[in-house]
Protein backbone atom coordinates (compact mmCIF):
# COMPACT_ATOMS: atom_id res chain seq x y z
CA UNK A 1 0.00 0.00 0.00
CA UNK A 2 1.45 3.13 -0.60
CA UNK A 3 2.01 5.88 2.08
CA UNK A 4 2.48 9.54 0.90
CA UNK A 5 2.92 12.21 3.48
CA UNK A 6 -0.17 13.84 0.60
CA UNK A 7 -1.83 11.81 -0.77
CA UNK A 8 -3.37 14.04 -2.67
CA UNK A 9 -0.97 13.49 -4.71
CA UNK A 10 -1.92 9.97 -6.05
CA UNK A 11 -4.24 10.40 -8.93
CA UNK A 12 -6.34 8.10 -10.26
CA UNK A 13 -7.99 10.26 -12.99
CA UNK A 14 -6.41 11.96 -16.25
CA UNK A 15 -6.56 15.88 -16.14
CA UNK A 16 -8.32 17.40 -19.04
CA UNK A 17 -8.65 21.45 -18.85
CA UNK A 18 -7.85 21.43 -14.70
CA UNK A 19 -10.71 18.90 -14.44
CA UNK A 20 -9.44 15.29 -12.94
CA UNK A 21 -12.02 13.14 -15.30
CA UNK A 22 -12.18 9.38 -16.01
CA UNK A 23 -12.80 7.86 -19.88
CA UNK A 24 -15.66 8.29 -21.30
CA UNK A 25 -17.15 4.46 -20.98
CA UNK A 26 -15.53 4.57 -17.55
CA UNK A 27 -12.96 1.74 -18.81
CA UNK A 28 -9.81 1.80 -16.66
CA UNK A 29 -6.01 0.56 -16.82
CA UNK A 30 -4.19 -1.72 -13.72
CA UNK A 31 -0.64 -0.60 -12.88
CA UNK A 32 1.03 -3.32 -10.83
CA UNK A 33 4.10 -2.74 -9.08
CA UNK A 34 6.88 -4.74 -10.92
CA UNK A 35 8.41 -5.88 -7.32
CA UNK A 36 5.96 -8.48 -6.70
CA UNK A 37 3.05 -7.49 -9.05
CA UNK A 38 0.87 -6.06 -6.34
CA UNK A 39 -1.52 -3.05 -8.11
CA UNK A 40 -0.78 -0.04 -7.44
CA UNK A 41 -3.59 1.74 -8.95
CA UNK A 42 -5.96 2.15 -11.38
CA UNK A 43 -6.09 5.13 -14.47
CA UNK A 44 -8.72 6.12 -17.18
CA UNK A 45 -8.39 4.00 -20.35
CA UNK A 46 -9.03 6.51 -22.68
CA UNK A 47 -9.27 6.59 -26.39
CA UNK A 48 -9.44 9.30 -29.39
CA UNK A 49 -12.42 11.00 -28.12
CA UNK A 50 -11.14 11.97 -24.48
CA UNK A 51 -7.76 12.95 -26.74
CA UNK A 52 -9.47 14.95 -29.03
CA UNK A 53 -11.37 16.86 -25.99
CA UNK A 54 -7.51 17.80 -24.17
CA UNK A 55 -6.12 18.63 -27.51
CA UNK A 56 -9.00 21.33 -27.33
CA UNK A 57 -8.56 22.73 -24.13
CA UNK A 58 -5.04 22.95 -24.80
CA UNK A 59 -6.09 25.44 -27.43
CA UNK A 60 -8.29 27.08 -26.05
CA UNK A 61 -5.58 27.65 -23.57
CA UNK A 62 -2.47 28.19 -25.77
CA UNK A 63 -3.86 32.37 -26.75
CA UNK A 64 -3.87 33.09 -23.06
CA UNK A 65 -0.68 31.60 -22.51
CA UNK A 66 1.71 32.21 -24.92
CA UNK A 67 0.29 36.26 -24.61
CA UNK A 68 1.78 36.16 -20.57
CA UNK A 69 5.03 37.73 -20.77
CA UNK A 70 8.08 35.63 -20.44
CA UNK A 71 8.30 36.93 -16.61
CA UNK A 72 5.14 35.64 -15.77
CA UNK A 73 5.40 31.97 -17.49
CA UNK A 74 9.10 31.71 -15.77
CA UNK A 75 7.83 32.76 -12.35
CA UNK A 76 5.09 29.94 -12.90
CA UNK A 77 7.25 27.35 -13.85
CA UNK A 78 9.43 28.71 -10.57
CA UNK A 79 6.82 27.86 -8.27
CA UNK A 80 6.52 24.66 -10.26
CA UNK A 81 9.98 23.68 -9.72
CA UNK A 82 9.93 24.05 -5.59
CA UNK A 83 6.90 22.25 -5.31
CA UNK A 84 8.40 19.38 -6.96
CA UNK A 85 11.45 20.07 -4.82
CA UNK A 86 8.77 19.95 -1.95
CA UNK A 87 7.09 17.36 -2.51
CA UNK A 88 10.04 14.93 -3.64
CA UNK A 89 9.85 12.27 -1.22
CA UNK A 90 6.39 11.66 -2.15
CA UNK A 91 7.00 11.43 -5.64
CA UNK A 92 9.69 8.88 -5.46
CA UNK A 93 7.52 6.34 -3.79
CA UNK A 94 5.33 6.34 -6.46
CA UNK A 95 7.79 6.14 -8.96
CA UNK A 96 9.55 3.40 -7.21
CA UNK A 97 5.75 1.76 -6.57
CA UNK A 98 5.16 1.94 -10.12
CA UNK A 99 8.67 1.65 -12.11
CA UNK A 100 10.54 -0.41 -9.23
CA UNK A 101 13.90 1.36 -9.52
CA UNK A 102 15.57 1.81 -5.87
CA UNK A 103 14.40 4.88 -3.37
CA UNK A 104 17.45 6.97 -4.06
CA UNK A 105 17.78 6.16 -7.50
CA UNK A 106 14.10 7.70 -7.91
CA UNK A 107 14.92 10.77 -5.43
CA UNK A 108 17.95 11.68 -7.77
CA UNK A 109 15.42 11.68 -10.99
CA UNK A 110 13.08 13.71 -9.38
CA UNK A 111 16.11 16.23 -8.78
CA UNK A 112 16.79 15.90 -12.43
CA UNK A 113 13.72 15.71 -13.71
CA UNK A 114 13.02 19.22 -11.46
CA UNK A 115 16.10 20.84 -12.63
CA UNK A 116 14.07 20.70 -16.55
CA UNK A 117 11.81 22.70 -15.04
CA UNK A 118 14.14 25.51 -13.03
CA UNK A 119 16.61 25.65 -16.51
CA UNK A 120 13.64 26.35 -18.87
CA UNK A 121 11.47 28.61 -16.41
CA UNK A 122 15.33 30.74 -16.94
CA UNK A 123 15.76 30.02 -20.53
CA UNK A 124 12.22 31.39 -21.22
CA UNK A 125 13.65 35.01 -20.53
CA UNK A 126 16.17 34.58 -22.73
CA UNK A 127 13.94 34.32 -26.33
CA UNK A 128 15.75 36.58 -28.34
CA UNK A 129 15.01 37.40 -31.79
CA UNK A 130 16.82 39.78 -34.45
CA UNK A 131 17.72 42.97 -36.40
CA UNK A 132 18.82 42.12 -39.34
CA UNK A 133 21.05 44.95 -41.79
CA UNK A 134 18.82 46.22 -44.16
CA UNK A 135 18.95 45.55 -48.09
CA UNK A 136 17.27 48.94 -48.48
CA UNK A 137 17.01 52.31 -46.29
CA UNK A 138 13.05 52.07 -46.76
CA UNK A 139 12.70 49.21 -44.78
CA UNK A 140 13.57 47.23 -41.61
CA UNK A 141 14.53 43.34 -41.14
CA UNK A 142 13.03 41.76 -38.12
CA UNK A 143 13.49 38.04 -36.79
CA UNK A 144 10.81 37.16 -33.84
CA UNK A 145 10.32 33.52 -32.58
CA UNK A 146 6.94 32.52 -31.71
CA UNK A 147 5.65 29.50 -29.75
CA UNK A 148 4.86 26.46 -32.00
CA UNK A 149 1.27 25.90 -30.47
CA UNK A 150 -0.22 22.89 -29.18
CA UNK A 151 2.21 20.06 -28.10
CA UNK A 152 1.65 16.30 -28.50
CA UNK A 153 3.72 14.81 -26.39
CA UNK A 154 4.29 10.47 -25.61
CA UNK A 155 6.50 9.30 -23.17
CA UNK A 156 8.42 5.94 -21.65
CA UNK A 157 8.17 4.09 -18.74
CA UNK A 158 12.28 4.04 -17.57
CA UNK A 159 11.96 7.99 -16.53
CA UNK A 160 8.69 8.60 -15.43
CA UNK A 161 9.08 12.20 -14.10
CA UNK A 162 12.52 13.62 -16.18
CA UNK A 163 11.03 12.28 -19.53
CA UNK A 164 8.08 14.58 -18.88
CA UNK A 165 9.38 17.66 -17.28
CA UNK A 166 12.49 17.50 -20.06
CA UNK A 167 9.63 17.87 -22.30
CA UNK A 168 7.00 20.36 -20.79
CA UNK A 169 9.09 22.37 -18.86
CA UNK A 170 10.54 23.99 -23.02
CA UNK A 171 7.14 23.56 -24.15
CA UNK A 172 5.72 25.91 -21.18
CA UNK A 173 8.49 28.23 -20.89
CA UNK A 174 8.28 28.80 -24.79
CA UNK A 175 4.76 29.53 -24.76
CA UNK A 176 3.26 25.98 -25.74
CA UNK A 177 0.33 24.22 -24.22
CA UNK A 178 0.50 20.78 -23.50
CA UNK A 179 -1.13 17.16 -23.50
CA UNK A 180 0.96 14.50 -22.35
CA UNK A 181 0.35 10.61 -22.75
CA UNK A 182 2.58 9.03 -20.37
CA UNK A 183 3.73 5.69 -20.43
CA UNK A 184 0.76 3.24 -18.91
CA UNK A 185 3.32 1.57 -16.53
CA UNK A 186 4.06 4.51 -15.08
CA UNK A 187 1.58 7.31 -14.97
CA UNK A 188 0.76 7.74 -11.42
CA UNK A 189 4.36 10.05 -11.17
CA UNK A 190 3.19 11.99 -14.42
CA UNK A 191 -0.50 12.91 -12.66
CA UNK A 192 1.44 13.84 -9.54
CA UNK A 193 3.21 16.04 -11.32
CA UNK A 194 0.26 17.39 -13.03
CA UNK A 195 -0.92 17.97 -9.48
CA UNK A 196 1.90 20.17 -8.67
CA UNK A 197 1.50 21.96 -11.78
CA UNK A 198 -1.77 23.29 -10.66
CA UNK A 199 -1.38 23.89 -7.32
CA UNK A 200 1.68 26.03 -9.14
CA UNK A 201 -0.84 28.27 -10.62
CA UNK A 202 -0.40 27.06 -14.47
CA UNK A 203 -3.90 27.72 -15.72
CA UNK A 204 -6.17 24.69 -16.56
CA UNK A 205 -5.70 23.44 -20.13
CA UNK A 206 -2.22 24.50 -20.32
CA UNK A 207 -1.07 21.01 -19.19
CA UNK A 208 -2.85 18.04 -19.64
CA UNK A 209 -2.53 14.30 -19.24
CA UNK A 210 -4.16 11.44 -20.88
CA UNK A 211 -3.98 8.06 -20.06
CA UNK A 212 -5.27 4.91 -22.02
CA UNK A 213 -4.87 3.33 -25.08
CA UNK A 214 -1.10 4.16 -26.85
CA UNK A 215 -2.42 3.54 -30.45
CA UNK A 216 -5.65 5.24 -30.27
CA UNK A 217 -4.16 8.09 -28.39
CA UNK A 218 -1.37 8.36 -30.56
CA UNK A 219 -3.35 8.22 -33.34
CA UNK A 220 -5.63 11.37 -32.45
CA UNK A 221 -1.88 13.36 -31.22
CA UNK A 222 -0.63 12.53 -34.94
CA UNK A 223 -3.77 13.48 -37.45
CA UNK A 224 -5.25 16.07 -35.11
CA UNK A 225 -4.49 19.53 -37.00
CA UNK A 226 -4.66 21.79 -34.09
CA UNK A 227 -1.45 19.93 -32.65
CA UNK A 228 1.50 21.82 -34.24
CA UNK A 229 4.44 19.27 -32.74
CA UNK A 230 4.66 15.70 -31.38
CA UNK A 231 7.71 14.75 -28.93
CA UNK A 232 8.14 11.08 -28.49
CA UNK A 233 10.36 9.49 -25.90
CA UNK A 234 10.84 5.47 -26.42
CA UNK A 235 11.78 2.90 -28.66
CA UNK A 236 12.91 3.75 -32.37
CA UNK A 237 10.27 1.23 -33.63
CA UNK A 238 7.27 3.75 -32.28
CA UNK A 239 9.48 6.48 -33.22
CA UNK A 240 9.30 5.65 -36.62
CA UNK A 241 5.33 4.95 -36.27
CA UNK A 242 4.82 8.81 -34.91
CA UNK A 243 6.82 9.84 -38.03
CA UNK A 244 4.81 8.29 -40.66
CA UNK A 245 1.39 9.13 -38.55
CA UNK A 246 2.14 12.73 -38.48
CA UNK A 247 3.39 13.11 -42.26
CA UNK A 248 0.23 13.73 -43.58
CA UNK A 249 -0.17 17.16 -41.25
CA UNK A 250 3.57 17.88 -41.10
CA UNK A 251 4.07 18.30 -37.61
CA UNK A 252 7.59 19.52 -36.10
CA UNK A 253 8.94 16.56 -34.68
CA UNK A 254 11.24 15.78 -31.73
CA UNK A 255 12.41 12.22 -31.25
CA UNK A 256 14.38 10.70 -28.37
CA UNK A 257 14.81 6.75 -29.57
CA UNK A 258 16.49 3.62 -28.88
CA UNK A 259 20.32 3.58 -28.58
CA UNK A 260 22.99 0.96 -28.45
CA UNK A 261 26.09 2.57 -26.69
CA UNK A 262 29.82 1.20 -26.99
CA UNK A 263 31.96 1.67 -23.81
CA UNK A 264 35.78 1.25 -25.23
CA UNK A 265 38.35 0.74 -22.86
CA UNK A 266 41.67 1.57 -24.69
CA UNK A 267 45.20 -0.32 -23.34
CA UNK A 268 46.34 3.37 -22.10
CA UNK A 269 42.73 3.57 -19.35
CA UNK A 270 42.88 4.18 -15.86
CA UNK A 271 41.11 0.59 -15.48
CA UNK A 272 39.81 1.23 -12.15
CA UNK A 273 37.93 4.44 -13.31
CA UNK A 274 36.88 3.01 -16.33
CA UNK A 275 35.36 0.25 -14.32
CA UNK A 276 33.87 2.49 -12.23
CA UNK A 277 32.18 4.41 -15.47
CA UNK A 278 31.25 0.62 -16.40
CA UNK A 279 29.40 -0.11 -13.60
CA UNK A 280 27.58 3.32 -13.40
CA UNK A 281 26.55 3.28 -17.09
CA UNK A 282 25.55 -0.36 -16.96
CA UNK A 283 23.35 -0.86 -13.81
CA UNK A 284 21.84 2.29 -14.03
CA UNK A 285 18.09 1.55 -13.37
CA UNK A 286 18.83 -1.69 -13.95
CA UNK A 287 20.18 -1.18 -17.22
CA UNK A 288 17.23 0.23 -18.45
CA UNK A 289 18.34 3.53 -19.44
CA UNK A 290 18.58 4.52 -23.32
CA UNK A 291 22.83 5.58 -22.50
CA UNK A 292 22.88 2.55 -20.45
CA UNK A 293 26.63 0.84 -22.26
CA UNK A 294 25.23 -1.95 -24.30
CA UNK A 295 28.99 -3.28 -25.50
CA UNK A 296 32.52 -2.89 -23.65
CA UNK A 297 34.94 -3.11 -25.62
CA UNK A 298 38.06 -3.42 -24.46
CA UNK A 299 42.03 -3.96 -25.60
CA UNK A 300 42.94 -7.42 -25.77
CA UNK A 301 46.59 -6.39 -23.71
CA UNK A 302 44.17 -5.11 -20.77
CA UNK A 303 40.80 -7.37 -21.58
CA UNK A 304 41.53 -10.05 -18.98
CA UNK A 305 42.17 -7.65 -16.09
CA UNK A 306 39.30 -5.22 -16.96
CA UNK A 307 36.86 -8.34 -16.64
CA UNK A 308 38.31 -9.54 -13.59
CA UNK A 309 37.79 -6.16 -12.05
CA UNK A 310 34.42 -5.48 -13.32
CA UNK A 311 33.07 -8.84 -12.14
CA UNK A 312 34.37 -8.25 -8.95
CA UNK A 313 32.67 -5.02 -8.61
CA UNK A 314 28.97 -6.26 -10.02
CA UNK A 315 29.50 -8.89 -7.67
CA UNK A 316 28.66 -6.60 -4.81
CA UNK A 317 25.60 -5.30 -6.14
CA UNK A 318 23.00 -5.81 -4.30
CA UNK A 319 19.07 -7.21 -6.21
CA UNK A 320 16.02 -6.34 -4.40
CA UNK A 321 12.89 -4.31 -4.22
CA UNK A 322 13.61 -0.54 -4.86
CA UNK A 323 12.17 -0.35 -0.93
CA UNK A 324 14.82 -1.96 0.15
CA UNK A 325 18.06 -0.65 1.84
CA UNK A 326 21.14 -0.27 -0.39
CA UNK A 327 19.65 -1.91 -2.94
CA UNK A 328 21.76 -1.18 -6.62
CA UNK A 329 19.57 -3.45 -8.93
CA UNK A 330 15.84 -3.32 -8.77
CA UNK A 331 13.04 -5.59 -10.88
CA UNK A 332 13.02 -5.01 -14.47
CA UNK A 333 9.60 -3.65 -15.41
CA UNK A 334 7.98 -6.89 -16.73
CA UNK A 335 8.26 -10.63 -17.77
CA UNK A 336 8.98 -9.52 -21.54
CA UNK A 337 11.93 -7.89 -19.78
CA UNK A 338 13.36 -10.80 -18.29
CA UNK A 339 12.77 -12.43 -21.53
CA UNK A 340 14.65 -10.34 -23.33
CA UNK A 341 17.65 -10.38 -20.78
CA UNK A 342 17.70 -14.02 -21.30
CA UNK A 343 17.74 -15.04 -24.64
CA UNK A 344 20.68 -12.20 -25.04
CA UNK A 345 22.33 -13.90 -22.28
CA UNK A 346 21.43 -17.52 -23.91
CA UNK A 347 22.53 -16.58 -27.62
CA UNK A 348 25.95 -15.05 -26.89
CA UNK A 349 26.56 -18.11 -25.01
CA UNK A 350 25.63 -20.45 -27.33
CA UNK A 351 27.65 -18.80 -30.36
CA UNK A 352 31.00 -19.04 -27.76
CA UNK A 353 30.68 -15.97 -25.06
CA UNK A 354 31.76 -16.92 -21.55
CA UNK A 355 29.71 -16.34 -18.56
CA UNK A 356 31.46 -14.86 -15.89
CA UNK A 357 28.80 -13.85 -13.19
CA UNK A 358 25.21 -14.23 -13.14
CA UNK A 359 23.09 -15.17 -16.25
CA UNK A 360 20.32 -16.18 -14.98
CA UNK A 361 17.18 -14.60 -12.89
CA UNK A 362 17.55 -13.54 -9.11
CA UNK A 363 16.31 -16.44 -6.93
CA UNK A 364 13.63 -13.91 -5.89
CA UNK A 365 12.25 -14.96 -9.29
CA UNK A 366 9.63 -12.09 -10.64
CA UNK A 367 11.28 -9.48 -12.70
CA UNK A 368 14.50 -9.62 -10.63
CA UNK A 369 17.72 -10.57 -12.92
CA UNK A 370 21.05 -11.21 -11.65
CA UNK A 371 23.91 -8.68 -13.00
CA UNK A 372 25.57 -10.61 -15.18
CA UNK A 373 29.00 -10.51 -17.42
CA UNK A 374 29.66 -11.76 -20.13
CA UNK A 375 32.98 -11.79 -22.02
CA UNK A 376 34.80 -13.23 -24.68
CA UNK A 377 31.87 -11.64 -27.41
CA UNK A 378 32.08 -10.97 -30.79
CA UNK A 379 29.24 -9.28 -33.08
CA UNK A 380 27.92 -12.13 -34.70
CA UNK A 381 25.43 -11.86 -31.21
CA UNK A 382 22.42 -10.38 -30.57
CA UNK A 383 23.37 -8.16 -27.93
CA UNK A 384 25.81 -6.45 -30.08
CA UNK A 385 22.95 -5.57 -32.50
CA UNK A 386 20.24 -5.47 -30.03
CA UNK A 387 19.41 -3.12 -27.16
CA UNK A 388 19.04 -5.02 -24.02
CA UNK A 389 17.83 -2.87 -21.39
CA UNK A 390 19.38 -5.38 -18.52
CA UNK A 391 22.04 -5.79 -16.02
CA UNK A 392 24.19 -7.31 -18.82
CA UNK A 393 27.94 -5.97 -19.06
CA UNK A 394 28.90 -7.82 -22.49
CA UNK A 395 32.97 -7.77 -22.74
CA UNK A 396 34.06 -8.32 -26.33
CA UNK A 397 37.84 -8.00 -27.07
CA UNK A 398 40.01 -5.49 -29.76
CA UNK A 399 43.49 -5.18 -31.21
CA UNK A 400 43.63 -1.64 -32.49
CA UNK A 401 42.25 1.93 -32.62
CA UNK A 402 40.48 1.68 -35.69
CA UNK A 403 39.03 -1.61 -35.17
CA UNK A 404 37.55 -0.42 -31.74
CA UNK A 405 35.74 2.52 -33.73
CA UNK A 406 34.79 0.78 -36.75
CA UNK A 407 33.02 -1.62 -33.42
CA UNK A 408 31.42 0.98 -32.01
CA UNK A 409 30.26 2.50 -35.00
CA UNK A 410 28.67 -0.77 -35.97
CA UNK A 411 25.22 0.17 -35.43
CA UNK A 412 22.07 1.46 -36.54
CA UNK A 413 22.02 4.09 -33.15
CA UNK A 414 23.76 7.08 -32.35
CA UNK A 415 22.56 7.97 -29.11
CA UNK A 416 25.53 7.54 -26.11
CA UNK A 417 29.25 6.65 -26.41
CA UNK A 418 31.70 6.13 -24.42
CA UNK A 419 35.31 5.71 -23.99
CA UNK A 420 38.53 6.02 -21.45
CA UNK A 421 42.40 6.91 -22.91
CA UNK A 422 44.65 9.40 -21.05
CA UNK A 423 46.20 10.17 -24.45
CA UNK A 424 45.21 12.89 -25.52
CA UNK A 425 45.71 12.79 -29.71
CA UNK A 426 43.59 9.48 -29.27
CA UNK A 427 41.02 11.47 -27.21
CA UNK A 428 40.40 13.84 -29.98
CA UNK A 429 41.04 11.19 -32.70
CA UNK A 430 38.10 8.70 -31.11
CA UNK A 431 35.78 11.61 -30.07
CA UNK A 432 35.39 13.30 -33.74
CA UNK A 433 35.07 9.46 -35.17
CA UNK A 434 32.28 8.18 -32.79
CA UNK A 435 28.90 8.31 -34.72
CA UNK A 436 26.73 9.32 -31.93
CA UNK A 437 25.00 12.49 -30.98
CA UNK A 438 26.79 12.57 -26.95
CA UNK A 439 30.06 10.77 -26.06
CA UNK A 440 31.63 10.37 -22.97
CA UNK A 441 35.42 10.91 -21.86
CA UNK A 442 36.66 9.23 -19.01
CA UNK A 443 33.36 9.27 -17.49
CA UNK A 444 29.92 6.57 -17.78
CA UNK A 445 27.52 9.40 -16.32
CA UNK A 446 27.05 12.54 -19.20
CA UNK A 447 23.43 13.67 -18.48
CA UNK A 448 22.43 16.67 -16.99
CA UNK A 449 19.95 19.99 -17.72
CA UNK A 450 22.51 22.02 -19.36
CA UNK A 451 23.73 19.86 -21.96
CA UNK A 452 22.27 18.79 -25.30
CA UNK A 453 21.16 15.22 -25.25
CA UNK A 454 20.00 13.59 -28.18
CA UNK A 455 21.41 11.03 -30.88
CA UNK A 456 21.68 10.92 -34.69
CA UNK A 457 21.32 8.21 -37.01
CA UNK A 458 18.42 6.12 -35.63
CA UNK A 459 18.49 7.45 -32.24
CA UNK A 460 16.13 10.25 -33.13
CA UNK A 461 15.76 14.06 -34.37
CA UNK A 462 16.52 17.08 -32.48
CA UNK A 463 17.72 17.96 -28.52
CA UNK A 464 16.51 18.14 -25.14
CA UNK A 465 17.64 20.10 -21.69
CA UNK A 466 20.35 22.82 -22.79
CA UNK A 467 20.24 26.51 -24.39
CA UNK A 468 19.12 24.15 -27.93
CA UNK A 469 16.32 22.25 -26.22
CA UNK A 470 13.92 25.02 -26.33
CA UNK A 471 14.39 25.71 -30.24
CA UNK A 472 12.28 23.03 -31.33
CA UNK A 473 8.90 24.72 -29.30
CA UNK A 474 9.77 27.72 -31.50
CA UNK A 475 9.05 28.84 -34.86
CA UNK A 476 10.90 31.45 -36.47
CA UNK A 477 9.27 35.01 -38.09
CA UNK A 478 10.45 36.95 -40.33
CA UNK A 479 9.06 40.56 -40.56
CA UNK A 480 9.78 42.88 -43.02
CA UNK A 481 8.88 46.70 -42.03
CA UNK A 482 8.76 48.38 -45.34
CA UNK A 483 7.15 51.87 -45.87
CA UNK A 484 9.56 53.83 -43.33
N1 LIG B 1 16.52 8.68 -26.27
C1 LIG B 1 15.99 8.84 -25.07
O1 LIG B 1 16.07 9.92 -24.44
C2 LIG B 1 15.24 7.70 -24.44
C3 LIG B 1 14.87 7.81 -23.11
C4 LIG B 1 14.18 6.75 -22.52
C5 LIG B 1 13.87 5.59 -23.25
N2 LIG B 1 14.24 5.53 -24.55
C6 LIG B 1 13.97 4.32 -25.32
O2 LIG B 1 12.62 3.86 -25.06
C7 LIG B 1 12.59 2.43 -25.11
C8 LIG B 1 12.03 1.88 -23.82
O3 LIG B 1 10.87 2.59 -23.47
P1 LIG B 1 9.44 1.98 -23.79
O4 LIG B 1 9.45 0.51 -23.66
O5 LIG B 1 8.43 2.75 -23.00
O6 LIG B 1 9.28 2.37 -25.33
P2 LIG B 1 7.96 2.26 -26.22
O7 LIG B 1 8.32 2.87 -27.51
O8 LIG B 1 7.40 0.90 -26.20
O9 LIG B 1 6.88 3.21 -25.48
C9 LIG B 1 7.15 4.56 -25.30
C10 LIG B 1 5.82 5.31 -25.25
O10 LIG B 1 5.18 5.14 -26.50
C11 LIG B 1 3.85 4.69 -26.29
N3 LIG B 1 3.41 3.93 -27.45
C12 LIG B 1 3.63 2.63 -27.75
N4 LIG B 1 3.05 2.32 -28.93
C13 LIG B 1 2.45 3.44 -29.40
C14 LIG B 1 1.67 3.78 -30.54
N5 LIG B 1 1.40 2.88 -31.49
N6 LIG B 1 1.22 5.07 -30.68
C15 LIG B 1 1.49 5.99 -29.74
N7 LIG B 1 2.22 5.74 -28.61
C16 LIG B 1 2.68 4.48 -28.46
C17 LIG B 1 3.91 3.90 -25.02
O11 LIG B 1 2.63 3.79 -24.43
C18 LIG B 1 4.85 4.77 -24.19
O12 LIG B 1 4.13 5.84 -23.62
C19 LIG B 1 14.02 2.00 -25.31
O13 LIG B 1 14.27 1.76 -26.67
C20 LIG B 1 14.84 3.20 -24.85
O14 LIG B 1 16.12 3.26 -25.46
C21 LIG B 1 14.94 6.55 -25.17
O1 LIG C 1 16.70 6.57 -20.68
C1 LIG C 1 17.23 7.62 -21.06
C2 LIG C 1 17.08 8.85 -20.24
O2 LIG C 1 17.31 9.96 -21.05
C3 LIG C 1 17.89 8.70 -19.00
S1 LIG C 1 19.02 9.95 -18.60
O3 LIG C 1 18.55 11.23 -19.19
O4 LIG C 1 20.35 9.58 -19.13
O5 LIG C 1 19.04 10.01 -17.12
Amino acid sequence: MLSLNDSLLFRQNALIDGEWCTADDGAVLSVDNPADGAIVGRVPKMAAAETRRAIDAAQRAFGPWRRQTAKARADLLKRWFALINEHADDLARLMTAEQGKPLAEARGEIVYAASFIEWFAEEARRIYGDVIPTTANDRRLIVTREPVGVVAAITPWNFPAAMITRKVGPALAAGCTVVLKPAEATPFTALALAELALRAGIPAGVFNVVTGEPAAIGGEMTSNPSVKKVTFTGSTAVGRLLMRQSADTIKKLSLELGGNAPFVVFDDADLDAAVAGAIASKYRNAGQTCVCTNRIYVAREVHDAFVEKLAAATAKLKVGAGTEADVAIGPLINRAAVQKVSEHIADAQAKGARLVLGGEPDERGGNFFKPTVLADLDKSMLIAREETFGPVAAVFPFDSEEEAIALANDTEFGLASYFYSRDIGRVWRVADALESGMVGINTGLISNEVAPFGGVKQSGLGREGSKYGIEDYLSIKYLCMAGL
